[in-house]
């Protein structure tokens, strides 16, 4: 569920009389999502999403989220456009919370994507990556190498009771990637969780990339690895190399990864499972019996890390002789 704050009918009227979008037909609250409250809503205007920000995200980074999907979608991506108020910027307040409205976007996420999918969403990353490139407000990472260990010193000593060694196998993995993490790759704007469920098509077509709320500046090639990690494998933990192929391929023909980025792959995979799993981590060892959020679970990112570790070469992922050489 993710409607944490309650709206009611009055109080949406008068937020909306900041907007130029008409009057309101009808609003309801959007299930789907684990950070925000999200509602539909239809006004003699058009359809919008309304997000009302709530506790996790910092409320000095909404100009950059907001700003990054206005950047991008004026460049051209299909992401959410951000209905700018009358008096001018995007944001206001509702229901005590700093709340925007971006355009609908049409199309479904897809529960089982395939080849063709994986090219496509490559495709769109590179994209996105382009367009940032000139995207004037920048944002660190807060989820990257040195955040790692913080968030396992939290969950440490209670991971054995999620699978007994696990504390050992992270201390030891986690020790392994901080002395080894690279630096120096091609960076930008990152979209940093570009799931299925932040995906949308309609049919086989892509057509619209949403929730850019851990978006910030790293390594494209991290991106590229998370994207892997979230569209390769299938339901029996086996990674699908032609998918992985499809991916890197789609990504190649907008924006050829370099050499180094190629060769750094394994490593940032295992990077990008690492924080997920830390993340999920986290969340299972945290979120209350009966909260109605969908704990999702640690031990498929887990699988994922061990798989990466014992990863030889990028070629394994997909990736041909031609782009790992320099
Ligand atoms: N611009 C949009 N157009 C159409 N539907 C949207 C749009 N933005 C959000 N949604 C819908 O709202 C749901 C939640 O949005 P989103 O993933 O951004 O929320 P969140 O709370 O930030 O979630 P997450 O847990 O994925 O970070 C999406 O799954 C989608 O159904
Ligand atoms: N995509 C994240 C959830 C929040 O964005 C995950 O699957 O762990």
């Amino acid at each position: 569920m993710a409607v944490y704050t309650d709206v009611n009918e009055d109080q949406l009227r008068a937020f909306l009389a900041e907007y130029d979008v008409g009057t309101l037909l009808s609003y309801k609250g959007i299930a789907e999502g684990v950070e925000n409250s999200n509602f539909l809503l239809r006004t003699s205007g058009g359809t919008y999403i309304l997000t009302l920000y709530e506790k996790r995200v910092n409320r000095d980074d909404l100009p950059f989220f907001i700003g990054l999907m206005d950047h991008l979608a004026l460049k051209g991506l299909s992401c959410p456009l951000p209905i700018e108020r009358r008096g001018g910027g995007h944001l206001g307040e509702l229901a005590g919370r700093p709340a925007a409205m971006v355009s609908f976007l049409d199309g479904a996420w897809l529960r089982k994507p395939q080849v063709q999918h994986c090219r496509e969403v490559g495709r769109a990353l590179a994209e996105m990556h382009n367009a940032g490139h000139d995207f004037a407000i920048r944002r660190k990472n807060g989820l990257t190498v040195t955040d790692w260990r913080p968030l396992w010193e939290g969950s440490r000593e209670r991971a054995d009771e999620v699978q007994p060694g696990l504390r050992d196998e992270i201390d030891e993995e986690l020790a392994a990637l901080e002395q080894n993490w690279p630096s120096g790759l091609p960076e930008g704007v990152i979209h940093a969780d570009l799931f299925p469920d932040n995906v949308f098509f309609i049919e086989d077509r892509l057509s619209g990339l949403i929730d850019f709320y851990f978006a910030c500046n790293d390594f494209f090639a991290y991106d590229v690895a998370i994207c892997l990690n979230a569209w390769c494998f299938e339901a029996d933990g086996a990674f699908n190399h032609t998918k992985g192929m499809a991916l890197i391929d789609g990504y190649n023909t907008v924006r050829p990864l370099q050499p180094a980025e190629a060769g750094a792959l394994p490593l940032l995979a295992r990077g990008a499972a690492l924080r997920f799993f830390l993340t999920r981590l986290h969340d299972w060892l945290t979120t209350p019996e009966g909260a109605l959020v969908v704990k999702k679970d640690p031990i498929e990112y887990l699988r994922k890390l061990r798989f990466h570790r014992q990863v030889a070469s990028g070629s394994e992922y997909g990736l041909r002789a031609k782009d790992l050489i320099s």
